[in-house]
Protein backbone atom coordinates (compact mmCIF):
# COMPACT_ATOMS: atom_id res chain seq x y z
CA UNK A 1 0.00 0.00 0.00
CA UNK A 2 2.99 2.24 -0.21
CA UNK A 3 1.92 3.60 -3.33
CA UNK A 4 -1.47 4.55 -2.22
CA UNK A 5 -0.89 8.13 -1.42
CA UNK A 6 0.79 9.14 -4.18
CA UNK A 7 -1.56 10.71 -6.37
CA UNK A 8 -1.94 13.48 -3.62
CA UNK A 9 -3.02 16.47 -5.66
CA UNK A 10 -6.53 16.07 -5.54
CA UNK A 11 -6.24 14.65 -2.25
CA UNK A 12 -5.04 17.55 -0.55
CA UNK A 13 -7.35 19.87 -2.14
CA UNK A 14 -10.45 17.29 -1.16
CA UNK A 15 -8.98 16.76 2.61
CA UNK A 16 -10.19 20.21 3.50
CA UNK A 17 -13.01 20.23 0.92
CA UNK A 18 -15.35 17.29 1.38
CA UNK A 19 -15.84 14.94 4.59
CA UNK A 20 -13.99 11.83 4.55
CA UNK A 21 -17.38 9.93 4.57
CA UNK A 22 -20.37 10.67 2.20
CA UNK A 23 -23.75 8.40 2.47
CA UNK A 24 -26.25 9.20 0.12
CA UNK A 25 -29.88 7.18 -0.19
CA UNK A 26 -28.23 4.11 1.31
CA UNK A 27 -30.97 1.19 1.18
CA UNK A 28 -30.39 -1.95 2.58
CA UNK A 29 -33.29 -5.02 2.09
CA UNK A 30 -33.36 -7.89 4.24
CA UNK A 31 -34.71 -10.73 2.56
CA UNK A 32 -36.10 -13.74 4.65
CA UNK A 33 -38.45 -16.42 3.90
CA UNK A 34 -40.81 -14.89 5.56
CA UNK A 35 -40.35 -11.41 4.60
CA UNK A 36 -38.37 -8.42 3.06
CA UNK A 37 -37.52 -6.06 5.95
CA UNK A 38 -36.21 -2.45 4.92
CA UNK A 39 -33.37 -2.45 7.46
CA UNK A 40 -31.96 0.53 6.06
CA UNK A 41 -34.23 2.90 3.88
CA UNK A 42 -32.50 6.05 2.35
CA UNK A 43 -29.80 7.39 4.60
CA UNK A 44 -27.56 9.77 3.92
CA UNK A 45 -24.91 11.40 6.51
CA UNK A 46 -21.61 12.87 6.61
CA UNK A 47 -18.31 11.95 8.63
CA UNK A 48 -15.63 14.52 8.57
CA UNK A 49 -12.09 14.24 9.11
CA UNK A 50 -11.25 13.48 13.25
CA UNK A 51 -15.02 14.07 13.87
CA UNK A 52 -16.80 11.31 15.87
CA UNK A 53 -20.26 10.81 14.72
CA UNK A 54 -22.43 8.74 17.15
CA UNK A 55 -25.82 6.50 15.68
CA UNK A 56 -28.07 6.19 18.00
CA UNK A 57 -31.93 4.55 18.11
CA UNK A 58 -33.73 1.41 19.34
CA UNK A 59 -32.91 -2.02 18.68
CA UNK A 60 -33.65 -3.00 15.22
CA UNK A 61 -33.42 0.15 13.86
CA UNK A 62 -30.51 -0.69 11.25
CA UNK A 63 -27.70 1.11 13.35
CA UNK A 64 -25.70 -1.84 12.56
CA UNK A 65 -26.87 -3.16 8.79
CA UNK A 66 -26.14 1.13 7.95
CA UNK A 67 -22.45 0.48 8.91
CA UNK A 68 -22.09 -2.55 7.87
CA UNK A 69 -23.28 -2.08 4.34
CA UNK A 70 -21.09 0.72 4.08
CA UNK A 71 -17.40 -1.61 3.29
CA UNK A 72 -20.03 -4.38 2.30
CA UNK A 73 -19.43 -6.50 5.34
CA UNK A 74 -23.16 -6.85 5.50
CA UNK A 75 -23.74 -10.48 4.98
CA UNK A 76 -25.29 -10.44 1.35
CA UNK A 77 -27.65 -12.58 1.00
CA UNK A 78 -30.11 -12.85 3.07
CA UNK A 79 -28.90 -8.83 3.06
CA UNK A 80 -29.10 -6.57 -0.45
CA UNK A 81 -27.75 -3.10 -0.69
CA UNK A 82 -30.05 -2.01 -3.52
CA UNK A 83 -29.59 1.34 -3.77
CA UNK A 84 -27.45 4.85 -2.69
CA UNK A 85 -23.75 5.64 -2.93
CA UNK A 86 -21.14 5.60 -0.50
CA UNK A 87 -17.91 7.52 -1.22
CA UNK A 88 -15.00 7.12 0.96
CA UNK A 89 -11.74 9.57 0.72
CA UNK A 90 -13.29 10.21 -3.30
CA UNK A 91 -13.44 6.43 -3.98
CA UNK A 92 -17.30 4.48 -4.43
CA UNK A 93 -17.64 1.88 -1.89
CA UNK A 94 -20.45 0.34 -3.27
CA UNK A 95 -18.80 0.25 -6.67
CA UNK A 96 -15.78 -1.72 -5.69
CA UNK A 97 -14.76 -5.43 -6.06
CA UNK A 98 -14.35 -7.34 -2.87
CA UNK A 99 -10.78 -7.63 -2.95
CA UNK A 100 -10.85 -3.76 -3.06
CA UNK A 101 -12.83 -3.54 -0.22
CA UNK A 102 -10.72 -5.50 1.87
CA UNK A 103 -7.75 -3.48 1.29
CA UNK A 104 -9.48 -0.45 2.22
CA UNK A 105 -11.10 -2.66 5.36
CA UNK A 106 -7.43 -3.84 6.48
CA UNK A 107 -5.76 -0.31 5.82
CA UNK A 108 -8.08 2.54 5.86
CA UNK A 109 -11.35 1.66 7.59
CA UNK A 110 -11.66 -0.52 10.53
CA UNK A 111 -14.50 -2.19 11.99
CA UNK A 112 -15.01 -2.59 15.99
CA UNK A 113 -17.94 -4.98 17.17
CA UNK A 114 -19.43 -5.91 20.37
CA UNK A 115 -17.10 -8.15 21.66
CA UNK A 116 -14.17 -7.53 19.37
CA UNK A 117 -11.61 -10.04 21.44
CA UNK A 118 -13.74 -12.37 19.79
CA UNK A 119 -11.87 -11.58 16.43
CA UNK A 120 -8.44 -12.47 18.10
CA UNK A 121 -7.12 -16.09 16.78
CA UNK A 122 -7.15 -18.29 20.72
CA UNK A 123 -3.87 -20.35 19.10
CA UNK A 124 -1.62 -17.18 18.13
CA UNK A 125 0.15 -14.82 20.16
CA UNK A 126 -1.18 -11.24 20.30
CA UNK A 127 2.39 -9.85 19.33
CA UNK A 128 2.10 -11.90 16.08
CA UNK A 129 -1.70 -11.06 15.14
CA UNK A 130 -0.58 -7.23 15.53
CA UNK A 131 2.47 -7.92 13.54
CA UNK A 132 0.14 -9.40 10.65
CA UNK A 133 -2.22 -7.62 10.73
CA UNK A 134 0.34 -4.33 9.62
CA UNK A 135 2.80 -6.28 7.80
CA UNK A 136 -0.32 -7.79 5.33
CA UNK A 137 -0.64 -3.72 4.32
CA UNK A 138 2.96 -2.08 5.03
CA UNK A 139 5.95 -2.87 4.38
CA UNK A 140 7.90 -3.01 7.67
CA UNK A 141 10.58 -5.23 9.23
CA UNK A 142 9.73 -7.99 11.49
CA UNK A 143 11.47 -5.87 14.29
CA UNK A 144 9.92 -2.96 13.76
CA UNK A 145 6.51 -4.06 13.61
CA UNK A 146 6.90 -6.13 16.97
CA UNK A 147 8.60 -2.26 18.43
CA UNK A 148 5.10 -1.47 17.02
CA UNK A 149 3.38 -3.93 18.51
CA UNK A 150 4.53 -2.93 21.86
CA UNK A 151 3.78 0.58 22.05
CA UNK A 152 0.43 0.56 20.63
CA UNK A 153 -0.31 -2.64 23.59
CA UNK A 154 1.22 0.21 25.94
CA UNK A 155 -0.76 2.84 24.64
CA UNK A 156 -4.14 0.59 24.97
CA UNK A 157 -2.54 0.16 28.91
CA UNK A 158 -1.44 -3.34 28.82
CA UNK A 159 1.04 -3.48 31.43
CA UNK A 160 4.98 -5.14 31.11
CA UNK A 161 3.49 -4.77 26.92
CA UNK A 162 6.68 -5.97 25.88
CA UNK A 163 7.14 -8.96 27.99
CA UNK A 164 3.46 -9.68 27.63
CA UNK A 165 3.50 -9.45 23.17
CA UNK A 166 4.51 -12.94 23.05
CA UNK A 167 1.11 -14.21 25.46
CA UNK A 168 -1.60 -15.92 23.58
CA UNK A 169 -5.36 -14.39 24.40
CA UNK A 170 -6.60 -16.43 26.90
CA UNK A 171 -3.44 -14.93 29.58
CA UNK A 172 -5.28 -11.65 29.38
CA UNK A 173 -8.18 -10.13 31.67
CA UNK A 174 -11.52 -9.30 29.54
CA UNK A 175 -10.89 -5.71 29.29
CA UNK A 176 -7.51 -6.11 28.08
CA UNK A 177 -8.35 -8.62 26.00
CA UNK A 178 -10.63 -6.20 24.20
CA UNK A 179 -8.03 -3.15 24.21
CA UNK A 180 -5.26 -5.61 22.42
CA UNK A 181 -8.06 -6.51 19.70
CA UNK A 182 -9.06 -2.66 19.47
CA UNK A 183 -5.35 -2.30 18.87
CA UNK A 184 -5.08 -4.42 16.29
CA UNK A 185 -8.14 -3.27 14.21
CA UNK A 186 -6.01 0.05 14.34
CA UNK A 187 -2.52 -1.42 13.70
CA UNK A 188 -2.57 -0.34 10.38
CA UNK A 189 -3.47 3.60 11.46
CA UNK A 190 -7.25 3.79 9.62
CA UNK A 191 -8.69 7.11 8.73
CA UNK A 192 -12.36 5.44 10.05
CA UNK A 193 -12.89 3.53 12.72
CA UNK A 194 -16.26 2.01 13.01
CA UNK A 195 -17.05 0.70 15.90
CA UNK A 196 -20.28 -1.17 16.82
CA UNK A 197 -21.15 -0.77 20.69
CA UNK A 198 -17.75 -0.87 21.47
CA UNK A 199 -18.16 -0.24 25.35
CA UNK A 200 -21.39 -2.25 26.30
CA UNK A 201 -19.89 -5.79 26.95
CA UNK A 202 -17.62 -4.13 29.29
CA UNK A 203 -17.42 -2.92 32.79
CA UNK A 204 -17.28 0.84 33.71
CA UNK A 205 -13.50 1.36 34.23
CA UNK A 206 -13.03 -0.57 30.98
CA UNK A 207 -15.70 1.23 29.46
CA UNK A 208 -14.07 4.96 31.10
CA UNK A 209 -10.42 3.52 29.37
CA UNK A 210 -11.97 2.59 25.85
CA UNK A 211 -13.37 6.30 25.68
CA UNK A 212 -9.95 7.87 26.38
CA UNK A 213 -8.72 6.02 23.86
CA UNK A 214 -10.98 6.51 21.16
CA UNK A 215 -10.56 10.43 22.29
CA UNK A 216 -7.03 10.06 21.62
CA UNK A 217 -7.60 8.70 18.50
CA UNK A 218 -9.65 11.15 17.03
CA UNK A 219 -7.20 13.68 18.53
CA UNK A 220 -4.62 12.24 15.76
CA UNK A 221 -6.75 13.20 13.25
CA UNK A 222 -8.97 9.87 12.95
CA UNK A 223 -12.41 9.48 12.16
CA UNK A 224 -15.34 7.28 14.14
CA UNK A 225 -18.64 6.43 13.29
CA UNK A 226 -19.76 4.60 16.65
CA UNK A 227 -23.09 3.30 17.49
CA UNK A 228 -23.95 3.18 21.20
CA UNK A 229 -27.44 2.63 23.67
CA UNK A 230 -25.18 4.91 25.92
CA UNK A 231 -25.39 8.23 26.27
CA UNK A 232 -22.41 8.87 28.59
CA UNK A 233 -20.30 8.12 25.32
CA UNK A 234 -22.39 9.89 23.42
CA UNK A 235 -21.87 12.87 25.47
CA UNK A 236 -17.98 12.09 26.27
CA UNK A 237 -17.33 10.88 22.49
CA UNK A 238 -19.45 12.55 19.71
CA UNK A 239 -19.02 15.45 17.95
CA UNK A 240 -22.42 14.69 16.07
CA UNK A 241 -25.13 12.36 16.41
CA UNK A 242 -27.85 10.52 14.26
CA UNK A 243 -30.79 9.13 15.32
CA UNK A 244 -32.15 6.52 14.03
CA UNK A 245 -36.15 5.00 13.38
CA UNK A 246 -37.46 2.16 11.55
CA UNK A 247 -34.52 2.35 8.34
CA UNK A 248 -34.37 6.31 8.46
CA UNK A 249 -32.61 8.72 10.48
CA UNK A 250 -35.21 11.06 11.65
CA UNK A 251 -32.91 13.83 13.75
CA UNK A 252 -29.29 14.53 13.48
CA UNK A 253 -27.59 17.42 15.45
CA UNK A 254 -24.36 18.05 17.07
CA UNK A 255 -23.86 16.62 20.38
CA UNK A 256 -25.01 19.65 22.79
CA UNK A 257 -28.06 20.32 20.58
CA UNK A 258 -29.53 16.43 20.60
CA UNK A 259 -28.84 16.48 24.29
CA UNK A 260 -30.29 20.01 25.16
CA UNK A 261 -33.27 20.05 22.59
CA UNK A 262 -33.83 16.96 21.09
CA UNK A 263 -36.51 17.76 18.56
CA UNK A 264 -38.20 15.11 16.39
CA UNK A 265 -40.64 13.21 19.05
CA UNK A 266 -38.69 10.19 18.41
CA UNK A 267 -35.67 11.42 19.90
CA UNK A 268 -37.81 13.27 22.55
CA UNK A 269 -39.23 9.85 23.66
CA UNK A 270 -35.81 7.86 23.31
CA UNK A 271 -34.28 10.67 25.57
CA UNK A 272 -37.15 10.99 28.00
CA UNK A 273 -37.20 6.85 28.52
CA UNK A 274 -33.23 7.03 29.05
CA UNK A 275 -31.83 4.44 30.91
CA UNK A 276 -28.75 4.03 28.86
CA UNK A 277 -30.61 5.06 25.73
CA UNK A 278 -33.36 2.10 26.78
CA UNK A 279 -33.30 -1.17 24.72
CA UNK A 280 -36.70 -1.74 23.52
CA UNK A 281 -37.08 -5.06 21.68
CA UNK A 282 -35.94 -5.32 18.01
CA UNK A 283 -39.97 -4.36 16.27
CA UNK A 284 -38.83 -4.07 13.12
CA UNK A 285 -38.76 -7.58 12.29
CA UNK A 286 -42.19 -5.74 12.65
CA UNK A 287 -45.24 -4.82 10.39
CA UNK A 288 -45.45 -2.08 13.83
CA UNK A 289 -43.57 -0.16 11.42
CA UNK A 290 -44.80 2.01 8.46
CA UNK A 291 -42.45 1.40 5.97
CA UNK A 292 -43.31 4.44 4.34
CA UNK A 293 -44.11 8.22 5.09
CA UNK A 294 -42.92 9.14 8.85
CA UNK A 295 -41.81 5.72 9.92
CA UNK A 296 -42.70 7.17 14.06
CA UNK A 297 -46.02 8.15 12.71
CA UNK A 298 -48.12 5.35 14.69
CA UNK A 299 -46.40 5.67 18.14
CA UNK A 300 -46.22 9.72 18.03
CA UNK A 301 -48.51 11.94 19.49
CA UNK A 302 -47.90 14.75 17.21
CA UNK A 303 -49.27 12.83 13.87
CA UNK A 304 -51.06 14.22 11.61
CA UNK A 305 -52.48 12.96 8.10
CA UNK A 306 -49.59 14.42 5.72
CA UNK A 307 -47.31 12.13 8.01
CA UNK A 308 -48.52 9.37 6.29
CA UNK A 309 -46.28 10.24 3.46
CA UNK A 310 -45.80 9.00 0.71
CA UNK A 311 -42.42 9.82 1.34
CA UNK A 312 -40.47 10.43 4.55
CA UNK A 313 -40.82 13.87 5.81
CA UNK A 314 -37.89 15.89 4.46
CA UNK A 315 -35.01 17.42 6.80
CA UNK A 316 -35.56 21.00 7.55
CA UNK A 317 -33.10 23.10 10.24
CA UNK A 318 -34.08 23.55 13.86
CA UNK A 319 -33.75 27.07 14.77
CA UNK A 320 -31.99 27.79 11.57
CA UNK A 321 -28.82 25.92 13.38
CA UNK A 322 -26.55 24.32 10.62
CA UNK A 323 -25.86 20.95 12.13
CA UNK A 324 -29.83 20.58 13.98
CA UNK A 325 -31.81 19.07 11.21
CA UNK A 326 -34.88 16.68 11.56
CA UNK A 327 -37.11 14.84 9.35
CA UNK A 328 -40.70 16.27 10.85
CA UNK A 329 -44.02 17.56 9.31
CA UNK A 330 -43.80 19.64 11.90
CA UNK A 331 -40.46 21.74 11.03
CA UNK A 332 -39.70 23.32 8.43
CA UNK A 333 -41.60 26.03 5.56
CA UNK A 334 -45.13 24.35 6.71
CA UNK A 335 -44.13 23.46 10.28
CA UNK A 336 -45.09 24.99 13.87
CA UNK A 337 -42.01 23.37 15.96
CA UNK A 338 -43.57 24.74 19.16
CA UNK A 339 -45.88 22.10 20.32
CA UNK A 340 -43.05 19.88 20.01
CA UNK A 341 -40.69 21.74 21.34
CA UNK A 342 -42.87 23.11 24.18
CA UNK A 343 -43.45 19.14 24.88
CA UNK A 344 -39.85 18.75 25.98
CA UNK A 345 -38.82 19.08 29.76
CA UNK A 346 -36.17 20.78 30.55
CA UNK A 347 -33.09 17.56 30.19
CA UNK A 348 -31.31 16.39 32.84
CA UNK A 349 -27.97 17.16 32.90
CA UNK A 350 -25.96 13.75 31.95
CA UNK A 351 -22.58 14.81 33.53
CA UNK A 352 -21.63 12.43 36.68
CA UNK A 353 -22.64 8.85 35.45
CA UNK A 354 -25.60 6.54 35.23
CA UNK A 355 -29.33 8.41 35.47
N1 LIG B 1 -29.07 -11.45 8.96
C1 LIG B 1 -30.29 -10.96 9.17
N2 LIG B 1 -31.40 -11.68 8.87
C2 LIG B 1 -32.64 -11.20 9.08
N3 LIG B 1 -32.88 -9.97 9.55
C3 LIG B 1 -31.84 -9.19 9.87
C4 LIG B 1 -30.49 -9.64 9.70
N4 LIG B 1 -29.66 -8.65 10.10
C5 LIG B 1 -30.45 -7.63 10.50
N5 LIG B 1 -31.76 -7.95 10.34
C6 LIG B 1 -32.92 -7.09 10.65
O1 LIG B 1 -32.66 -5.79 10.10
C7 LIG B 1 -33.17 -4.79 10.96
C8 LIG B 1 -32.03 -3.86 11.34
O2 LIG B 1 -31.10 -4.56 12.15
P1 LIG B 1 -29.82 -3.91 12.78
O3 LIG B 1 -28.98 -5.03 13.29
O4 LIG B 1 -29.19 -2.97 11.84
O5 LIG B 1 -30.42 -3.10 14.01
P2 LIG B 1 -29.64 -2.26 15.10
O6 LIG B 1 -30.19 -0.88 15.05
O7 LIG B 1 -28.19 -2.43 14.91
O8 LIG B 1 -30.14 -2.96 16.45
P3 LIG B 1 -29.31 -3.32 17.80
O9 LIG B 1 -29.32 -2.05 18.59
O10 LIG B 1 -30.15 -4.38 18.44
O11 LIG B 1 -27.96 -3.79 17.42
C9 LIG B 1 -33.77 -5.54 12.16
O12 LIG B 1 -35.14 -5.69 11.93
C10 LIG B 1 -33.09 -6.87 12.13
O13 LIG B 1 -33.90 -7.86 12.71
NI1 LIG C 1 -26.73 -3.36 16.00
Amino acid sequence: MTTEHDSTTTADDRSEATPLLTVENLRTRIRTERETIYAVDGVNFTVDRGETVCLVGESGSGKSVTCESLTGIVPQPPAEIVDGTVEFDGRRLLEATESELRTIRGSRIAHVFQNPQSALDPVCTVGDQFVEAITIHEEISPAAARERAIERFRAVGIPRASARIDDYPHEFSGGQRQRIAIAIALAADPDLLIADEPTTAVDVTVQARLIELLQGLTDGGMSILCITHDLRVVAALADRVLVMFGGTIVERATTEQLLTQPSHPYTQALLDSYDGLSRRADRSARGEIPTDGCRFRAECPHAVDVCAGPDQPTFAAVADREHHAVSCVHFGPEGDPEPILDDWREMRPISGGQQ
